[in-house]
C-alpha cells in the first residue's frame, strides 16, 4: 500500500497520506467503486455505456459518427478501438446493458436483482423510471450527480450478506448536512429545493424496497444521503473515441502516416465540437471508499483517472509527493479552480461545508473578495438560479 488513512484533526477529519514517495505521474492507488452509476441525461441522450461499470458500448467508430454528427464516417486504424462488442450482455429480464458476463452478475448480485424493472417495455410508468424522470426535469446538463445511484447505494445495502456491515460502511461517508462549528448548511438544506426534494424523497420511498435500510429513509436521512452524495460522489468518465486516439498515436507510422493521422483527429475533434459541444464522454458518478478519504487542497498534488476505460479509479500524482505528505485532490473542476479565492470558498462552504485554508488559500488571503464582474455576476446566476441543487 502508497497510502494510509490517518486523523487529523476536528476540522478535517481524517485523510489520505503517502507511505513512501511518490513521483509525479505514478499511480498512487487504483479501487472499484463501491456503486457508480451514469447521469440520467447522458444515458437518455444515447451515451451507451454498462450499466454497471460506465465501460462503453459503442465502437468507436459508432461513437465518433455520432458525436460528429456524421454517419458515413469511417475511422481508420480500428483495430485501435478498444470496445469488445462480442462481450455485451444483457438482462434477460429487462435488457439493461453491460460490458461483460462479469459485470452482469456482479451489478445483479449486488444490487439489481432488486432494482430489475422485470420488462424490456420503458412505458415510464415504473417508479424507477418516473424517479429518474423527475429528476431529470430538475437537473438539466451538464450533470455532476443523480438521484439514480441512490436506489443503487440502498439495493447493496438490502441485498449485502451483512446489511448492518454496509450500512456502517456507507455511513463511514461523510453526510452531515450541518457544519454547526462554521455555522454552514448545505446547499440542499435551502428553501428553494424543499419541494424538488420532497418530490424526489416519496418517489425514492415508492420506488425502492427499504426494509432493512427504513430509518435511513426518514427526510433528515434522505438529506444526509445525498449530503454523502454530494460530498464524497466523485465523477467518472469513459470514451471510446480517446481510446482510440490514445492508441492510435502509439501507432509506428511514416512521418506523412502520421501527419495525415494527427490532421484527421484534428478535424474529428472540430466537427464533434461543433455536432456535440463539451458532451464527448459517458458521464456518472460514483463512490470509492479510500479516494472518499483525499481532503481538498485548491493547489491539490493528485487527481483522479480512469486510465482502464471503466469505472477504475487511479489516482495519479500530479507532483513529486514526499513520504508522510497529506494527498490532496481537487474538489472543483479546472474551471471553477480556476476563479478567485472568493468564488472557490464560497462553492466549497455550500457543498462541503468547510472554509479551504490551503497554501494556495492563505497566499491569496488579501485578495478582494470578488475579482471581476462575470464572477459577481455568476454568484448572482447561482442565487437566482431556482433548482440546480448542485455545484
Ligand atoms: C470526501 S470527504 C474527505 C474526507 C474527510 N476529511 C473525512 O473525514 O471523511 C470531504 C469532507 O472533508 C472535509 N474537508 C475536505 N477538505 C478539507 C479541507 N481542505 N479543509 C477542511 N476540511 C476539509 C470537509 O468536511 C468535507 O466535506
Amino acid at each position: 500500500m502508497n497510502v494510509e488513512i490517518r486523523e487529523i484533526d476536528c476540522i478535517k477529519g481524517k485523510g489520505l497520506f503517502a507511505k513512501k514517495f511518490l513521483p509525479t505521474g505514478s499511480v498512487i492507488l487504483e479501487e472499484e467503486p463501491l456503486v457508480c452509476c451514469q447521469f440520467s441525461w447522458n444515458a437518455a441522450c444515447n451515451y451507451k455505456a454498462c450499466d454497471h461499470c460506465l465501460r462503453p458500448l459503442e465502437s468507436a467508430q459508432e461513437n465518433a459518427r455520432r458525436l460528429a454528427g456524421n454517419y458515413n464516417l469511417v475511422l481508420p486504424h480500428p483495430e485501435c478501438c478498444t470496445t469488445n462488442k462480442t462481450a455485451i450482455c444483457e438482462c434477460a429480464s429487462c435488457g439493461t446493458e453491460y460490458c461483460s458476463q462479469d459485470c452482469l452478475v456482479t451489478a445483479f448480485n449486488q444490487y439489481h436483482r432488486t432494482l430489475c424493472l422485470q420488462t424490456k417495455e420503458r412505458n415510464g410508468f415504473h417508479p424507477l423510471e418516473t424517479l429518474n424522470e423527475a429528476w431529470k426535469q430538475i437537473h438539466h446538463p451538464p450533470e455532476t450527480s443523480t438521484i439514480m445511484i441512490l436506489p443503487r447505494l440502498i439495493a447493496t445495502i438490502e441485498q449485502a450478506e451483512n446489511p448492518d456491515e454496509m450500512l456502517k460502511r456507507i455511513l463511514n461517508f461523510t453526510h452531515r448536512t450541518r457544519n454547526e462549528d462554521l455555522e454552514l448548511v448545505h446547499k440542499i438544506m435551502g428553501d428553494k429545493y424543499v419541494d424538488s426534494l420532497n418530490t424526489l424523497y416519496n418517489l425514492l420511498l415508492a420506488a425502492v424496497p427499504h426494509d432493512v435500510v427504513g430509518p435511513l429513509l426518514t427526510l433528515e436521512g434522505f438529506y444526509s444521503m445525498l449530503a454523502l452524495l454530494g460530498t464524497n460522489g466523485q465523477g467518472v468518465g469513459t470514451s471510446p473515441i480517446s481510446q482510440w486516439v490514445t492508441k492510435a498515436s502509439e501507432l509506428p507510422l511514416s512521418k506523412g502516416e502520421k501527419k495525415r493521422l494527427d490532421q484527421f483527429i484534428d478535424k474529428l475533434y472540430e466537427d464533434m465540437d461543433k455536432h456535440s459541444g463539451n458532451f464527448l464522454n459517458n458521464e456518472g458518478v460514483a463512490l470509492f471508499s479510500m479516494q472518499s478519504s483525499a481532503n481538498h487542497s485548491c493547489d491539490p498534488n493528485a487527481e483522479p483517472n480512469y486510465l482502464h476505460n471503466n469505472s477504475r479509479l487511479s489516482l495519479v500524482a500530479l507532483k513529486d509527493i514526499q513520504e508522510g505528505d497529506e494527498i490532496c485532490i481537487s474538489y472543483l473542476d479546472e474551471c471553477n479552480l480556476s476563479r478567485s479565492r472568493h468564488s472557490r470558498h464560497k462553492m466549497l462552504k455550500e457543498n462541503y461545508l468547510f472554509v479551504c485554508c490551503c497554501p494556495k488559500c492563505k497566499e491569496q488571503v488579501e485578495d478582494p473578495d470578488v475579482t471581476s464582474s462575470e464572477e459577481e455576476e455568476e454568484d448572482h446566476d447561482d442565487d437566482d438560479d431556482g433548482e440546480d441543487m448542485s455545484e
